[in-house]
């Protein structure tokens, strides 16, 4: 599905460049949830954006390549580019669910006008009260209620704005969803909805979800397989269980052993290292 070779990507200009991704190749299969966990610094979200293809900000790819292997959405023929020109396929064939819902909905535009200004043409072509029947019925598999079509962004929770940019960015059936941080700052109950909607959505389109968390907890709840970056690297990859049975590199184990366990003595945690007496 995708192949990152040697790439090396960052911000600024060739004479002060700042390297976030250094010489990273990764393969990344059709049908698996693969995770990028990692410290905040340690390069996740720019290598997501750079197999997003999405080269704003000042993000440039430096070396190496990215290359989707896909098939035309029309045709059925497969389709091979370089992350470059992956533009072209956004909410189409890669989707992108952010961080930030309220930061990326349009506030001044209710949630219907949203997802249909960015859908691609053959999903427009019957008339507008069959595709608004389309929306509802596939949101409603979501426990969406029709009445978010015709709702302002601020009107919903920060878990329903969420989960309806989760339903938008599988509503084109994409081959590839790369989602960054989708849980962030969302409490666990709304957390684990989201979870498992995303495991729902990859387990129905049989795509390739790319799940870029600085949570541990996320990866184990739902990848299937995770890679670790750690300045800029990727120092560790493999199925999920096995990384967290048996890691291999010291900063995989380090952030393995600094979960939090049930059963384990409060003090020995945060109250000892701050030398609180209880
Ligand atoms: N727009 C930018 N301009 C300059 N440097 C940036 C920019 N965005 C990120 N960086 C730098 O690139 C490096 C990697 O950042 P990146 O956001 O990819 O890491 P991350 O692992 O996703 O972190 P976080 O979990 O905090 O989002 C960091 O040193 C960061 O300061």
């Amino acid at each position: 599905m995708i192949e990152i070779k040697n790439l090396r990507a960052g911000y600024g200009r060739p004479d002060a460049f700042i390297p976030a991704v250094d010489d990273i190749s990764l393969t990344i299969g059709d049908n698996e949830i693969i995770g990028i966990a990692g410290e905040s610094g340690s390069g996740k979200s720019t290598l997501l954006r750079t197999i997003y293809g999405d080269f704003t900000g000042g993000l440039k790819l430096r070396d190496g390549s990215v290359t989707g292997h896909f098939k035309d959405p029309e045709t059925g023929r497969p389709l091979v580019c370089e992350s470059s020109t992956f533009q072209k396929l956004w909410w189409d064939v890669i989707s992108y669910v952010p961080q930030g819902s309220m930061s990326v909905l349009n506030p001044i535009m209710k949630i219907e006008k949203q997802v249909t200004d960015g859908l691609p043409a053959r999903e427009k072509r019957g008339s507008r009260q069959e595709l608004r029947s389309r929306l509802a019925s596939f949101l409603a598999g979501f426990g969406l209620p029709e009445t978010v079509l015709d709702s302002y962004p601020h009107q919903l929770s920060g878990g329903m704005r969420q989960r309806v940019l989760v339903a938008i960015a599988a509503f084109v059936n994409p081959q590839l969803i790369l989602a960054d941080e989708p849980t962030t700052a969302l409490d666990v109950v709304v957390q684990k909805r989201i979870l498992l909607m995303l495991v729902e959505i990859q387990r129905r389109l049989k795509n390739t979800l790319v799940l870029v968390s600085h949570d541990l907890g996320v990866h184990y709840q739902i990848t299937d397989r995770i890679a670790i970056a750690y300045k800029g690297k990727i120092v560790e990859v493999g199925p999920t269980d096995e990384v967290f049975s048996n890691p291999q590199h010291d900063y995989t184990k380090a952030l393995i052993a600094a979960l939090p366990r049930i059963g384990q003595p409060r003090q020995e945690t945060a109250r000892g290292a701050v030398g609180v007496i209880v």
